[in-house]
């Protein structure tokens, strides 16, 4: 019963909900070419990445096909470089041919990219900067970031267990605006001989309008609140922000709308994160309150996350980085890669059944006390990042009910 409460995290909970689906009309939907049910042969963007981003995509890859093709699936994978791997082969970070690849695939699954190697590059030749473009030519302007609380993890948090217990909450991040892509931005020399960087933090109305309705709608399925977190009491930026999402509540009278400051939703996630079911914030605010909020759950290594546009292919991607300290160790947790191809079967591809094998899958590996490193506690059984991933493959193959416990 618990494991299945646990995967309305990444779920809709009603099977209808047509939100997120690639037929849906609502106003986010992926619209990549849809096959018809009985084709169901989709084209996939593998783009491992840097750092551990091969290591997880190699699992993540593996139970993707396995769980299709016990599902009636079949793939076409297309493996592209991105980020440092790309630099040092091709001498851009983003190439196009890995940008047209992802555009015309039906969904994108993404490792990570970044590295010591490359930390001093100029900016347009940095990793980094070909994930921002890659998710600003794919306007996958959503970033749906579940955080939820396994009952098998509960201990691998870092907060006390009365706290940490039933945390199942939702990060909707902005994610192709503000300050990441707003301009005026550089560097520059002031009167005094001195140089500066300088960002904007610029959201137009129909970027809030457009995030702002899409939480409400993930709320309303969800425990029906919704907390929009900003910086209000100084940033203009935020005013709007706030202004727009309060006249958007108007249209979700069922949704209750709060708000606060994100210096005091950094305190209340510690403090008290069960008070939040859905969370929607720009770009910066989301990017570092889901990573306090993946602390929650264990580690950062568990965190999945599915980003969507108006249309075109949807990117899925653990919210971790490329973790170069544990790069090539095979200590990488492979969960949250493994919980995005969930996502992208669920959101990308209309897939439900193969997401929720995969899902399944998580909780049986769960059970059965296999972890990696960061998520391990006493009495668990220690393995690497390869063998979590065919202990994950075994669950998939036995196909184990969502209600399945220990
Ligand atoms: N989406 C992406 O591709 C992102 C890339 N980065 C890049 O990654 C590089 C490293 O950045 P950091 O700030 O260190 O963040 P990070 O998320 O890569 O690592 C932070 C800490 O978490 C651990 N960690 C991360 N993922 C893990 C996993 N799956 N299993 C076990 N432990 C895991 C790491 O070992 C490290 O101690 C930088 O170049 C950064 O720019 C950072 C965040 C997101
Ligand atoms: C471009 C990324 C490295 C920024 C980031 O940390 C993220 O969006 O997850």
């Amino acid at each position: 019963m618990a494991a299945s409460l646990q995967l309305l995290q990444f779920k809709p909970l009603k099977p209808s909900f047509s939100f997120f689906s690639r037929r849906s009309v609502s106003p986010i939907c992926s619209a990549a070419p849809t096959p018809s049910k009985s084709q169901r042969s989709y084209t996939i963007t593998l783009l491992p990445g840097d750092g551990i981003g091969p290591e997880v995509i190699s699992v993540a890859k593996d139970v993707l096909l396995l769980a299709g093709h016990l599902e009636g699936i079949k793939y076409e994978f297309r493996e592209r470089l991105i980020g440092g791997a790309a630099l040092d082969a091709t001498g851009v970070p983003l190439p196009d041919e890995t940008l047209s690849a992802a555009k015309q695939s039906d969904a994108v699954l993404l490792g990570a990219v970044g590295g010591y190697k490359w930390d001093n590059n100029d900016k347009h030749l940095k990793p980094e900067t070909a994930l921002l473009g890659l998710r600003q030519e794919l306007k996958v302007f959503a970033n749906l970031r579940p955080a939820s609380v396994f009952p098998q993890l509960v201990d691998a948090s870092t907060l006390k267990r009365a706290v940490a217990e039933g945390v199942d909450l939702m990060v909707v991040r902005e994610l192709t605006g503000g300050i990441y892509f707003g301009k005026p931005r550089g560097f520059d020399t002031n009167e005094d001989g001195e140089e500066f960087g300088f960002n904007t933090e610029i959201y137009a109305e129909h970027e809030i309008d457009r995030i702002a309705h899409a939480a409400f709608k993930i709320a309303r399925k969800r425990r029906g609140k919704l907390c929009s977190v900003d910086k209000a009491n100084v940033l203009e930026a935020s005013i709007l922000w706030r202004r727009r999402v309060s006249a958007i509540a108007q249209e979700y009278p069922d949704v209750e709308l709060s708000h606060m400051y994100v210096d005091n939703a950094a305190m209340q996630l510690i403090r008290n994160p069960k008070q939040f079911d859905t969370i929607v914030t720009n770009n910066i605010f989301g990017d570092i309150l889901s990573d306090e909020a993946s602390m929650i759950t264990g580690s950062i290594g568990m965190l999945p996350s599915a980003s969507l546009g108006a249309s075109g292919p949807g990117l899925f991607e653990p919210i971790h980085g490329s973790a170069p300290d544990i790069a090539g160790q095979d200590k990488a947790n492979p969960f949250a890669t493994v919980l995005s191809a969930a996502m992208l079967l669920r959101y990308g591809l209309d897939e439900e059944k193969a997401a929720q094998r995969i899902e399944n899958a998580v909780l049986d590996t769960l059970n059965k006390g296999f972890r990696t490193g960061d998520i391990y506690s006493t009495g668990t059984k220690l393995v690497g990042c390869k063998q979590l991933g065919e202990e994950i493959m075994k669950s998939v193959e036995s196909n184990v009910p969502s209600g399945a416990t220990v």
